[in-house]
């Protein structure tokens, strides 16, 4: 139930000793076959992400199953922010493995792909700092064990945040590639995003939640509940590239699940991915606004607190990000967009939202861009940074952008879609019992 795997246990009975373990023999005969299987895995574990339990949940909970699987691992607890990133940016040898394993949250995740994509990069010679270079793709892929406080990737790419039916995931090799998003300021590479890239409300929250990270995940609630109460907005001007329209569309309900995002079926989406950077301005719309929040969701986004997800009908690996505008309207318009987050009515049917598919996007702040975190960081984010004094919330004020719970230096920003970037131990959002019940009956 629930998307959630569990072991069982068969008993085969045989009349005698020797057939019993010519069968033992013929099955591990077969399992060595299974190539996708992987056999020797380099696991990272971040012991203070979430509620400090990953070590716990590895130990007692999926060291057990790689044993049984006969998956044979390395494993590293990590001892400060970016170890596991500069590890394999320059240390491990990743010749050894069949796969990474990440036990923690979305930034820790994102910290093993930063290091992974970096290192392929570097050894492939692609520059990240060029917006236009096309990327290399990682050979290894990665398995999530779920111990942080949001868990957004693993719940958007598994539909649930149990780390047995990850662990899983990881034993029967299953492959899901998922695209990834590269930030850049100018010609600079920030950040790679891989769920949220949030301006304006989730910025915010995300600032403020840093502050008091000692809460653990009830950060996430007072921050956000401070946030919703400040209600601020931040002009600026969103410049994109939409998707063929005629593919799929954020609003056309259907949501991605298991199979949908394979290389094969994704073929015609991505086949315009890879233009020039010169004609980046053919077919690019340009909005400019008051926005409460500007999200960009690379897939679903979904996690505990907003079961289908902050867009529920983003793909993992289609090629486009859903652009999310939520523009300057009344407190109370803002609550019933946020609590739709929570709930199965649609986030989008509303007046001052506004959901385009997109492959590219840029983000301008008002007053153009002088302003880098640094000169951010004395301030906090509620009180606006405006260029005269000011004690309201006006809209020159201006926020931060969240990735994937990490603070962008930089407000202005330019960001493309890097398709099917990495592969997970993953199968994307299977059908319940239910639904594929539903689905035969309709049939
Ligand atoms: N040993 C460590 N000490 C301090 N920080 C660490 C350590 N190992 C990793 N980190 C950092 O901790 C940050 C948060 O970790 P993680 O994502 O696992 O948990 P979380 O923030 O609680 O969960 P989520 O990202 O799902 O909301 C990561 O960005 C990572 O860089
Ligand atoms: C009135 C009730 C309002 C409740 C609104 C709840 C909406 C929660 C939506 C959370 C979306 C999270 C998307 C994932 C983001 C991650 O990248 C990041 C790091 O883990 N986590 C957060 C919380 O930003
Ligand atoms: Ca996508």
């Amino acid at each position: 139930g629930k998307h959630q795997w569990r072991c069982s246990d068969v008993v085969f009975l045989c009349p005698d000793q020797s057939t019993c373990e010519q069968w033992v023999k013929a099955i591990s005969n077969q399992i060595t076959l299974l190539t996708n299987r992987p056999k020797r895995l380099l696991v990272y574990i971040n012991p203070i992400g979430g509620k400090k339990q990953g070590k716990w949940i590895y130990d007692q909970k999926v060291a057990p199953l790689f044993h049984k699987a006969c998956v044979s691992t390395d494993v590293i607890v990590t001892e400060r922010a970016n170890h596991a990133k500069e590890h394999l940016q320059t240390e491990a040898d990743l010749d050894k493995y069949d796969g990474l394993v990440c036990v923690g949250g979305d930034g820790m995740f994102s910290e093993i792909v930063h290091g992974l994509v970096t290192r392929t990069q570097n050894d492939n010679k692609v520059d990240l700092n060029d917006p236009g270079a096309e990327l290399a793709r990682p050979s290894l892929r990665i398995g999530i064990i779920p111990a942080g406080s949001t868990d957004c990737i693993c719940f958007s790419t598994v539909g649930t945040n149990d780390p047995v039916t990850s662990a899983l995931h990881i034993i029967v090799g299953d492959s899901q590639p998922m695209d990834v998003c590269s930030v850049h300021h100018n010609n600079s590479f920030l950040r790679f995003s891989l769920s949220l890239l949030g301006y304006g409300f989730y910025g915010d929250v995300l600032s403020d939640s840093e502050r008091k990270r000692w809460l653990g995940p009830a950060r996430y609630d007072l921050a956000g509940v401070k946030t919703f109460l400040n209600h601020n907005y931040y002009e600026g001007t969103v410049s994109f590239l939409p998707a063929e329209d005629d593919v799929s569309s954020p609003r056309d309900k259907l949501q991605c699940r298991s199979g949908m995002c394979l290389p094969e079926n994704t073929k015609q989406l991505t086949s315009t991915l890879l233009m020039p950077f010169s004609d980046r301005r053919d077919g690019w719309k340009v909005i400019n606004g008051k926005f409460m929040a500007v999200n960009a969701a690379c897939m679903s986004c979904a996690c505990p607190r907003s079961p289908k997800g902050l867009s529920p009908a983003a793909h993992l690996a289609d090629g486009t990000v859903d652009l999310i505008l939520v523009r300057k309207c009344s407190r109370i318009d803002f609550f019933r967009h946020l609590l739709r987050h929570t709930n199965k009515d649609d986030q989008f049917d509303h007046v001052f939202v506004e959901v385009h598919r997109v492959k590219k996007f840029d983000f301008q702040p008002r007053n153009s861009e002088t302003v880098s975190l640094e000169d951010l960081s004395e301030k906090s984010t509620f009180t606006p940074v405006c260029p005269g004094p000011c004690t309201c919330n006006c809209g020159s004020a201006h926020s931060s952008w969240t990735c994937d719970g990490e603070i962008l230096p930089h407000i202005a920003i330019q960001v493309s879609v890097q398709c099917q970037l990495v592969h997970l131990f993953a199968r994307g959002i299977e059908e319940t019992q239910e639904q594929q019940q539903f689905v035969f009956e309709d049939l």
